[in-house]
């Protein structure tokens, strides 16, 4: 028997121990988390975050940033100030055994989800760029402790359902445009409660009262006076917006004293009260009287004194504002107004990099920022203490109403018309795509007029246009042969799917025109040009230094995992080429002609396309043969990267010979450090770290590979290159 059990303890030890191994030693995630979290790097649109893959990978066992595990279950997330964009998506509520979500001091817009974990205790949303309402399910986060969704857009009235967040003690819902009453909040055992500068209303709820750490400025709560028939009754909301210490009691009598007070105003009848103020005023005028005779001459430096006080005074509330009833409804965040203004889907990490959390000045912005408002440009975290620091009379009036950011407001012109009645479900989306006349477009071009022609390439001319709001549109005219390869049918179905592209680093189609035989593709306009202009121009290519180089390959590789990996079905590029990288106004990098592939390899231009590609360097050995890959894409980015190294063109005539097609001159010294360091660009002028160049052309090496198969997955390389970051 004593055998046996020593077995079985053996038995469970050793259990024991590949549990352990297979936790610990192999790191494997449990596969639910690691489906939660791809799906939550997709939604927040692949953020440059150590280790994350968007599909799977060990997020406990590689230890991606940010990452927190308890055995295989990803217990925390914490990502505050990384620069995050994008949105939340619906996988938070996937995650088995999350205990800690603090996403704040980021850019993530959209709306808060409705599914959240069940096992979650601390959740931080703030200062982020969240709009609409709270959602009702929140409440199904049962065991939640500690929910701060400060400093977002949200507004709408609380849920109802917020009341069954039984274990919450700590809320703040500050700086928000949050409406309705508190009503739902007095059960709950909150002890830090703040929902200042909110579009609250109604009373407060007496329970609220008693919060430990309870702040409510900046909401136009009910003033309601209780009415009294002899003496004026403070307003009831003194006692809330009298600053009281935490925990407290108001100051200003609580209703039952009141009632004391009115009844002492009974013994004070009408007349009684006429002859006391008789008598007393009668008293008071002879003594002023005496004084006067005595201190006539003083009358003049008294006088000075007073204005010299009240000068004081001023100054006195300045330095220590008190927030009382008179002005709460001034009591705004500074930032609030260019908060709202400036909302926007996702800034550029590397512009941000230096400034997060401040918020960037408009010109609006400055006027009143240069009177008043000191504060306005610091970091998100010290708004509380550089409000507290500020006189409210020198407060500039509540910020306009938010007008969410539009990346594009193009009115459909003409309601889509589906010519081809045999799959009219195939047809564009109308709410994506819209569809132009031919007539609107001309007005747009001027009549498609010379001067609004930008260029040609293989699928036709390309013309900017511009909107009666002053908004640009770059309008790609296909050439007839290539148009007509195409039914209706076809052509509906291309645009469909490229209205479906959304990528901060591809450029967005607005719409489409088909009409008289003619077809129109219509894109946002990238007024900066080109990639390959700007690595050609002497003066643009002085700027680009060796970590903005980084940067450009790193969206240009964003942009191509997103058509290899996440699109579905995948798309191929099939063009891709330092001329097909635009640079919008932030001096992001676009890829443009994404999804025109099928109009490449229609007959008409597509010996003519592989030939064009090959013919400039970028086309992969494997075009030869016909054959055209994601792969190839690859093989051509390579060659944009090693166009960054070097600033030479993939293809130069007037260098000599073994030096014009850049691949076969540049690859064999790839691996030769002190070859490298001749090979790269001079306008770098040596300001680059040596290490940072050779993982760089390591990439390159790994992307030119004649075999296809030997080439990294563009989800690969985008790895390598944030590591280099
Ligand atoms: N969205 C856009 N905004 C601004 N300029 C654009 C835009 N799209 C294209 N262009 C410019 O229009 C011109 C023609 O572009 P197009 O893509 O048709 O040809 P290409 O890139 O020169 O050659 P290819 O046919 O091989 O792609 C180029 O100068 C290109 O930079």
């Amino acid at each position: 028997m004593g055998c046996m059990n020593r077995g079985l303890c053996v038995g469970i030890c050793i259990g024991l121990i590949l549990i352990f191994t297979a936790t610990f030693c192999v790191g494997l995630t449990d596969p639910t988390d690691v489906v939660a979290i791809n799906s939550l790097y997709v939604a927040l649109e692949y953020p440059p975050l150590l280790g994350w893959l968007l599909v799977g990978g060990d997020p406990c066992g590689d230890k991606w940033q940010g990452v927190e595990c308890v055995f295989s279950n990803i217990t925390e997330l914490r990502l505050s100030g990384t620069n995050l964009g994008g949105k939340l998506g619906d996988s938070l509520g996937d995650f088995g055994a999350i205990l800690a979500i603090d996403l704040s001091n980021n850019h993530i817009g959209g709306t808060i989800p409705s599914n959240f974990p069940s096992t979650i205790r601390n959740l931080s949303l703030s200062a982020n760029e969240l709009t609409g309402m709270i959602p009702d399910a929140l409440s199904s986060s049962g065991q939640l402790m500690d929910l701060d969704l400060s400093g977002n857009n949200l507004s709408g009235q609380l849920p109802s359902s917020l009341g069954n967040l039984s274990s919450l003690t700590t809320l703040h819902l500050q700086n928000n445009q949050l409406t309705g009453t508190l009503d739902v909040l007095q059960d709950l055992l909150l002890q830090d409660l703040n929902v200042e500068n909110n579009l609250f209303s109604g009373p407060i709820p007496a329970k609220l009262l008693s919060i430990p750490n309870f702040r409510k400025d900046g909401n136009p709560f009910n003033t309601t006076v209780i009415p009294s028939p002899t003496i004026a009754a403070p307003p009831l909301a003194a006692a809330p917006y009298a600053e009281k210490a935490p925990g407290k009691p108001a100051i200003g009598p609580s209703v039952p004293e009141m009632s004391k007070s009115t009844r002492a105003g009974k013994v004070f009848t009408t007349k009684r009260l006429t002859w006391i103020s008789i008598i007393g005023a009668s008293i008071l005028f002879s003594l002023v009287l005496c004084v006067c005779v005595f201190r006539c001459k003083k009358g003049r430096q008294e006088k000075e004194n007073t204005k010299r006080h009240d000068i004081g005074t001023h100054k006195a509330s300045r330095e220590k504002p008190k927030y009382t009833e008179s002005v709460p409804q001034q009591n705004y965040p500074m930032e609030k107004v260019p908060r709202g203004r400036v909302a926007k889907p996702r800034d550029s990490y590397v512009e941000n990099n230096g400034r997060r959390g401040v918020f960037p000045k408009l010109q609006n912005e400055q006027e009143v920022d240069v009177k008043n408002t000191p504060t306005v440009s610091l970091p998100k975290k010290d708004y509380d203490s550089d409000m507290s620091s500020m006189d409210t009379e020198f407060l500039p009036p509540p910020p306009p109403p938010f007008f969410p950011f539009e990346k594009v407001s193009v009115e459909p012109m003409v309601p889509l018309k589906v010519t081809s009645s045999r799959h009219p479900s195939k047809s564009p989306n109308a709410s994506s795509a819209k569809a132009f006349t031919v007539a609107l477009l001309q007005q747009y071009t001027n009549s498609f007029s010379h001067e609004n022609f930008i260029g040609e390439g293989m699928l036709g001319s390309v013309y900017r246009g511009e909107l009666p709001d002053g908004k640009l549109l770059a309008i790609k005219k296909l050439d007839t042969k290539v148009s007509g390869q195409q039914s209706d049918e076809d052509f509906f179905e291309l645009v469909s799917s490229i209205s479906k592209l959304r990528h901060a680093n591809i450029v967005e189609l607005v719409g489409y025109c088909t009409e008289h035989g003619q077809r129109l593709l219509v894109y946002e306009y990238c007024r900066n040009g080109t990639l390959h202009d700007a690595l050609h121009d002497d003066e643009i290519q002085k700027k680009l230094s060796w970590k903005t180089r980084i940067q450009v390959a790193l969206e240009a590789a964003r942009a191509l995992e997103y058509l290899h990996e996440i699109c579905q079905p995948p798309i191929v590029h099939r063009n891709f080429k330092s001329a097909n990288l635009l640079l919008d106004d932030k001096l992001e990098l676009c890829v443009s002609d994404c999804g025109l592939a099928p109009l490449l390899s229609s007959s008409s231009v597509s010996q003519l396309s592989g030939r064009l590609l090959t013919a400039y360097g970028y086309g992969a050995p494997e075009f030869d043969l016909g054959s055209y890959t994601y792969r190839s894409d690859v093989y051509s980015f390579g060659v944009v990267m090693l166009e960054l190294l070097t600033g030479r063109k993939s293809f130069d005539r007037s260098r000599p010979r073994g030096e014009q097609f850049l691949v076969r001159w540049a690859v064999p010294q790839l691996h030769d450090i002190d070859a490298l360091a001749r090979m790269v660009d001079p306008s770098l002028k040596g300001a680059y770290p040596m290490k940072s160049l050779s993982r760089f052309a390591d990439i390159i090496s790994s992307c030119v590979q004649q075999e296809p198969e030997f080439r990294p997955s563009m989800s690969e390389i985008v790895q390598e290159l944030l590591r280099m970051i």
